[in-house]
């Protein structure tokens, strides 16, 4: 899969999803599903959004013991989704649950990523919410090789540690970083927020981008201003 930006649809109905995506003419962007439209319209959203052509990013982010976890997976998995996640804190062996859970028969399945540190959590936060007494790198780091030695593809993390993750988990290994807002944008409740250009400068695979599009007055314009600043010349 090459580098893109994928629109975070988070909407609590069909119908507000669907007139969104009216605005949209000419694209067919990557869109994620989260937990706010697939609790409210269930897994036929998800059948109908890929029967429109759109590649999908299920973000459920499930964290439960192995068993439960594998078997939510295996659900999962029948919905063909190009990208889904777990919670890389729920362990390696839960990690190792969700890839088996999500690879179907035929060995085919998904992309598989990890969440490290949800990009809203401060390095202070962290350690006086969390307990967990490193550096927010490292703690990104950790959860990083961890993922990788359970076999997902990638994890997400906020760009400012995206360059590290590929240092030390190789290249191929996914970097989809949310908490991304323009110059001039809203930070909202995003901690370690950067610009898409900078994601790009940091070796971003993917950008996650919902309020900076989805509430903006011109969101087809918006989506542009993104795929411009982090494709650069390759928009
Ligand atoms: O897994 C995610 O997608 C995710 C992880 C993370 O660390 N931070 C994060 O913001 N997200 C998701 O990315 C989207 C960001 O939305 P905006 O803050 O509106 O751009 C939301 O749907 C979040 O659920």
């Amino acid at each position: 899969m090459s580098k893109d930006v994928i629109i975070a649809c988070d909407f609590n109905s069909k119908a507000d999803l669907m007139a969104f995506l009216e605005n949209f003419k000419e694209e067919r962007p990557f869109l994620k599903i989260g937990m706010e439209l697939f609790y409210a319209e269930g897994p036929a959203i998800v059948k109908e959004i890929k029967a429109r052509g759109h590649k999908i990013f299920l973000d459920l982010k499930l964290h439960d013991i192995p068993n439960t976890v594998k078997k939510a997976m295996s659900v999962l998995s029948d919905l063909d989704v190009d990208l889904s996640n777990v919670h890389a804190s729920g362990t390696i062996a839960m990690m190792e649950g969700a890839l088996e859970g999500f690879t179907k028969k035929d060995g085919s399945r998904g992309l598989l990523i990890a969440v490290t540190q949800l990009t809203s959590t401060s390095e202070e936060r962290m350690q006086n919410d969390l307990l967990i007494h490193k550096s927010l790198e490292e703690t990104v780091m950790h959860y990083a090789k961890n993922t990788k030695i359970a076999g997902l593809d990638g994890v997400v993390c906020s760009p400012w540690e995206a360059k590290k993750v590929k240092e030390v988990c190789g290249e191929e290994f996914l970097t989809i970083t949310p908490g991304v807002r323009f110059a001039d944008g809203d930070a909202g409740d995003q901690v370690r927020i950067a610009t898409p250009a900078k994601a790009r400068e940091l070796g971003s695979d993917y950008i996650v981008v919902g309020r900076p599009i989805t509430q903006a007055k011109d969101p087809v314009a918006a989506y542009r201003r993104c795929l411009t600043e982090f494709l650069g010349g390759n928009a």
